[in-house]
């Protein structure tokens, strides 16, 4: 079996996280990337959730967990250091939510990928609960491939793939010059000469038409 990798819009939904150690510190960080609505339920906290409830982030609730605390949750993380309160959060979680148990991949029904992101480059590594570490280990490797540079350069590529698309009527040149748009030389050059490139190959490609 092989899980369905997805990108998903938290955009102002209700995330719950059960557990305030590091491991839910690493889940809220990412949780609070993708723009979610956060509460913690633990009776404690590590430093950055800390810091993240005092700037009013996420909101936390100073208890032990309750099956009532996810309620109305779309996404649930299981995330304290007790096999049985983390079942416990499988227990009260409603078939239509999204959960995660970090200790229990076989009762999730999502689990977390390695990710590093350059703008909006998004590289999302999984080992599919196999071995977690090696997912880390091979995000490290891309990162340096896939270095800062891809953040402007992805950028590029969005503003001139519009202009393409809303710009060139004959289809054949269109796809020709998307392609074209991919040819290595771009990545390597400064951002001026990149639009200068580029507004040199669309006239020609237009000249020929
Ligand atoms: C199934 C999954 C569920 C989930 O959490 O979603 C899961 C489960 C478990 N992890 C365990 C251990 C470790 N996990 C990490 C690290 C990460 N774990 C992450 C994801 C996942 N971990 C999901 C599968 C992902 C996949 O393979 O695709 C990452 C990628 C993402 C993230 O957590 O944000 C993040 C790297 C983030 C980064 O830096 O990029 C490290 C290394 C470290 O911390 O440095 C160790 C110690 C080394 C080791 O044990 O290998 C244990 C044993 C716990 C115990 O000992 O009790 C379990 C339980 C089990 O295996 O049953
Ligand atoms: N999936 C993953 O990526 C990984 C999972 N793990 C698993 O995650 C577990 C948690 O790891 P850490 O965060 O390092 O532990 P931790 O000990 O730092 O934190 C545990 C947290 O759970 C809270 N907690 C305990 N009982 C609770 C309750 N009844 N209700 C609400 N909160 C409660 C504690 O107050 C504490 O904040 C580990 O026991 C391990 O099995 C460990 C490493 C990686």
């Amino acid at each position: 079996m092989m899980h369905y990798p997805a990108m998903l819009n938290l955009t102002g939904k209700k995330a719950v996280v059960v557990g305030g150690g590091q491991v839910a510190a690493r889940k809220v960080q990412s949780l609070l990337k993708a723009n979610a609505e956060v509460t913690v339920i633990s009776p404690t906290l590590t430093e950055p959730l800390r810091q993240f409830a005092d700037q009013q982030r996420i909101v936390w609730r100073e208890k032990p967990f309750e099956p009532r605390d996810i309620r109305g949750a779309f996404l649930v993380i299981a995330a304290t250091n007790s096999r049985v309160v983390n079942d416990e959060v499988f227990k009260a979680a409603n078939e239509y939510q999204l959960i995660n148990i970090v200790d229990d991949p076989s009762n999730s029904n999502f689990i977390v990928p390695a990710v590093f992101q350059r703008g909006k480059l998004v590289m999302s590594i999984s080992t599919s609960g196999a071995c977690p570490g090696l997912a880390k280990q091979i995000k490290r490797d891309l990162e340096k491939h896939y270095d800062d540079r891809y953040e402007e350069y992805l950028s590029f590529l969005e503003s001139s793939r519009k202009e393409v698309i809303h710009t060139m009527n004959d289809d054949k040149q269109k796809r020709a010059m998307l392609k074209e748009l991919l040819h290595p030389r771009f990545l390597q050059m400064s951002g001026i000469e990149r639009q200068e490139e580029f507004q040199q190959i669309m006239k020609k490609s237009r000249g020929t038409s």
